[in-house]
């Protein structure tokens, strides 16, 4: 009889489930998208969350009754009984403000009943900011100067401070929203929030998701006290311990037991930060490059040691003595490449025709095209087209969408080379994400980058990750995480072809320069 292990991956669009079996096979992936689901349209929320200018949130309680329809789909499909372990991960940053007395909530939940009518109250902050959120701007700039500028907060916490990173996030609701802090008890990070949920007590952080915060030492894994105090003196105690992220944290609830069929001795893992879980579910080699396709682009790869930059991130590993993970990140990602999908009025399936209507390197055409505020460059939102006029651009669609394409993957490479990525002749580049299913884009990576594309089993590999690192604990194996999951099982998707990246070495020099000159300005 095999045993299964549940990964979750609660991100911005959805929270998705991936179920592995003892041999580490795929057995089943279900998902609940926040914005199309007939029962959750009434939070009315775009894409996941709530815009209202530079404010993004999403409601905590939307997450909450997903969460209850994903496992009664689990339940329903038969997929429950033999869980023994379940751990998963979120959408980063994001931080869920408990009000007092909810650990007790969480504690006597009753299984006749649904999470969403028993939790709603528990939450001083109805709707979470989440990452796509850039209104801290005050915040951050008063968080570097109390370190001493933007490189010393990367050298302490791996980042410099950043808008949608928790401390800025918190110092907001601290600063201007004074009784809401007071009646809060705890503040948990969306991933540890669903972890508290499943083991009926307030979860710790891990040291992934911890370091996407501006308010852990990267180096010893633990709380800086001085920002914790600066920021305010009740911190410390509202948000708790850190954990590592390859131990267990407990089992699972009575409530999940009763109300799901999960076994009661079904171990939970820390849930982690998604991009450090893809890391986990990709199980990269030291020399491969992860590249993240969801809501956000990301690009992360191993790094032996801590090279903090400004223009980056540098995470924790989730394996113990394992180096650190370093990563950047693009705000505009798939819904700007939505934005392009739906100007050429055709569906994701044809949309390979539109891309093949303009040649490789668009004529030499560069533009920018930030839907929101960009993380990287730090730039407000905005077109920013040079030779062409926006209008012009959009009477020629597929023109703007190759743009756009073309623009995305020049920036994920400018930024890893930024980021000191050494190229050898077996690096590969493992894709995953809703976007990794697009053979054209991955084609472009390939030419691009001048490397090999791989795709695995699933797109989901956060959510893989989460199953993964569950069944790797269960097993008590003596191996190390990398030697277990020896990063095997991958699909080539395409090679680079040497026209295109001929074509592409001479259009990335412009787009340097481009890039160079628009920085100034
Ligand atoms: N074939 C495709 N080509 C490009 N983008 C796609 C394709 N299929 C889905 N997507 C994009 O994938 C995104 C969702 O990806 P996903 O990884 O599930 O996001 P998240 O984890 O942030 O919720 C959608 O915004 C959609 O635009
Ligand atoms: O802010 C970041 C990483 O720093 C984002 O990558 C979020 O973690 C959202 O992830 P997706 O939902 O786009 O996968």
């Amino acid at each position: 009889m095999s045993d299964w292990f549940l990964g979750i991956d609660l991100s911005t669009q959805q929270v998705k489930g991936v179920i592995i079996d003892s041999n580490g096979k795929t057995v089943h992936r279900s998902a609940v998208n926040f914005s199309s689901h007939p029962d959750l349209k009434k939070y009315k929320t775009e894409n996941g969350a709530h815009k209202n200018g530079s404010v993004i949130t999403s409601p905590v309680i939307m997450w909450i009754e997903a969460i209850d329809i994903l496992f009664s789909d689990l339940q329903n499909s038969g997929w429950t009984s033999k869980l023994r372990g379940i751990s998963g991960c979120a959408q980063q940053h994001g931080t869920v403000y408990w009000r007092r007395d909810s650990e007790r909530f969480l504690s006597i939940l009753d299984a006749k009943k649904s999470l969403s009518e028993q939790l709603s109250t528990c939450f001083s902050v109805a709707d979470s900011p989440v990452w796509m959120d850039s209104s801290t701007e005050n915040e951050c700039q008063e968080l570097e100067n109390f370190v001493g500028g933007a490189e010393e907060m990367a050298k302490l916490t791996g980042s410099r401070a950043h808008h949608r990173f928790s401390a800025a996030q918190i110092k907001k609701v601290v600063d201007q929203k004074k009784e809401i802090w007071e009646d809060t008890q705890k503040v948990s990070l969306i991933s540890s929030f669903f972890a508290s949920l499943l083991i009926g007590k307030y979860a710790p952080v891990d040291v992934t998701d911890g370091s996407g915060m501006n308010l852990m030492d990267i180096k010893t894994e633990t709380w800086h006290r001085p920002l914790l105090e600066h920021i305010s003196p009740d911190l410390e105690e509202k948000l708790g311990p850190i954990s590592p992220a390859m131990t267990s944290i407990g089992s699972i609830s009575n409530y999940w037991s009763k109300r799901f069929g999960i076994p009661s001795d079904c171990i939970i893992l820390p849930f982690l930060g998604d991009n450090p879980s893809s890391l986990a579910g990709l199980s990269l080699l030291p020399t491969d490059i992860g590249i993240s396709l969801g809501t956000s682009d990301t690009v992360f790869f191993f790094s032996p040691n801590f090279e903090p930059s400004i223009d980056a991130h540098v995470f924790s590993h989730f394996a113990p003595n394992s180096g650190y993970m370093a990563m950047v990140c693009f705000k505009n990602g798939s819904l700007t490449r939505e934005r392009a999908r739906q100007l050429n009025k055709t569906t994701w399936e044809e949309f390979t025709n539109v891309i093949n209507e303009t040649p490789v390197g668009n004529d030499e055409y560069v533009g920018f095209f930030f839907d929101h505020d960009e993380i990287v460059p730090r730039t407000p939102k905005g077109d920013y087209t040079f030779e062409i006029s926006n209008e012009e651009l959009e009477n020629n669609p597929a023109k703007f969408a190759r743009a756009v394409f073309e623009s995305q993957c020049f920036f994920k490479l400018l930024y890893t080379q930024k980021m000191g990525f050494q190229k050898s002749p077996s690096c590969r580049i493992l894709v995953t994400g809703g976007a990794s299913r697009n053979s054209a884009l991955l084609q472009m990576l390939a030419d691009v980058f001048e490397m090999p594309v791989y795709t695995i089993c699933v797109e989901d590999s956060a959510a893989l990750g989460g199953a993964m690192r569950a069944r790797y604990l269960h097993s008590k194996t003596s191996q190390t995480y990398s030697e277990y999951y020896k990063c095997d099982d991958v699909q080539l998707a395409c090679q680079p072809i040497a026209e295109n990246v001929e074509t592409y070495r001479n259009h990335f020099k412009i787009f340097k320069n481009r890039f160079e000159t628009f920085i100034k300005e």
